[in-house]
């Protein structure tokens, strides 16, 4: 095969193994057999093998990559990864609305409802639709650069579908450890004899700070993208608008968000999710109201924390470990 030819053909798989990852790992719908998708990695294996100057950062065999490192890099978020205030019950939420409302001067709000995924929030860059740089959220100013254990996670794309669209965007989501995948890790570690993780956000944690990206790789992490934080290319109108932008650039996002213009509809939504949450297969621990318009985002403003346009709605944690009141003294 000819040099031209080669390069011709590995773009080609790289664009055919890229979609069936969107259709496998976003989508939770293939339409490839597994055999058929393992044959098109190996050829573009054997390709980049027998071409060497073929390999490209973005390609779908490079997931892997890179010796274990001897530390991490901090490095600064171009805007800060704001935390979230907090509500507890029907008064507070109360409280949140009518701030909103008095401050945006009686206009009408739509709120978008979204579940509040109990894991590690990230931030990813994209420069020229390819993924540059992921780290953790750190204090919200300053993060960890965990890049190599970011790209191992599969759900989240090298690239960009349409890369022409801003030079620069950073983008943010949480990942997380389904509870399956942290049943069957805990198990792995009992039999080893090593200490359990407490929970999924510790696991997801414990697996995305590994100094080898090998280990990240076998921890089946996956994340839900909530966000954008800068962006030099596109403005959106709407919250709203950005989630459906970033779903249609192939990230995954998450299918349960809702908007309501009312605090009587978000509340008939949260009692939905107090015992339906239990039925997902990740853990949620509240859920997160924000408003919908960015314009009135901006004029309401965040505090040094977090935004004065959203609260997380929080569900009185999981009684995991046994209480005193438990424990029945006979
Ligand atoms: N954990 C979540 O599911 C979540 C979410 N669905 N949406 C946001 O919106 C940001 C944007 C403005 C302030 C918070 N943040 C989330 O989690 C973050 C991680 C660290 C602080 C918040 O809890």
């Amino acid at each position: 095969m000819k040099p031209e030819e080669a390069r011709a053909r590995a773009e080609e798989l790289r664009r055919e193994i890229e979609y069936h990852d969107h259709r496998y790992y976003v989508l939770d719908d293939p339409v490839i057999e597994d055999a058929e998708y393992d044959r098109l990695v190996r050829e573009l294996v054997a390709l980049e093998t027998a071409y060497p100057e073929l390999v490209t950062p973005d390609s779908p065999t490079q997931r892997v990559g890179g010796r274990p490192r001897e530390g991490f890099v901090t490095v600064q978020h171009r805007a800060p990864m704001l935390s979230l205030a907090n509500a507890f019950n029907a008064a507070d939420l109360a409280d949140f609305d009518r701030r909103v409302r008095t401050g945006l001067a009686d206009e009408d709000v739509d709120y978008v409802v979204e579940l509040k995924f109990d894991g590690v929030a990230v931030s990813l860059t994209y420069e020229h639709g390819r993924l540059v740089r992921g780290a953790t959220r750190g204090d919200g100013v300053t993060g960890e650069e965990i890049t190599p254990n970011l790209r191992t996670i599969r759900s989240i794309p090298l690239r960009l579908r349409q890369p022409g669209a801003p030079n620069v965007i950073e983008v943010r989501g949480e990942v997380y450890m389904p509870k399956e995948a942290f049943a069957r890790l805990n198990e792995r570690r009992e039999d080893a004899g090593l200490p359990l993780f407490a929970n999924p956000r510790n696991a997801a944690a414990g697996s995305l700070r590994q100094l080898d990206p090998g280990i990240t790789a076998e921890r089946k992490l996956d994340i839900w993208l909530y966000g954008i934080g800068y962006t030099d290319g596109i403005v959106f109108g709407r919250h709203s608008e950005a989630l459906a932008w970033l779903g249609e650039q192939g990230f995954r996002v998450n299918p349960h968000t809702r908007i309501f213009s009312t605090l009587e509809e978000v509340e008939r939504h949260l009692e939905h999710w107090r015992e339906a949450r239990f039925e997902l297969p990740y853990v949620i621990d509240g859920l997160v109201l924000k408003v919908d318009r960015l314009d009135q985002q901006e004029r309401l403003g965040t505090t040094l924390k977090s935004p004065r346009w959203a609260v997380a709605y929080k569900y009185p944690p999981e009684q995991a470990e046994t209480t005193v009141e438990d424990i029945i003294i006979r």
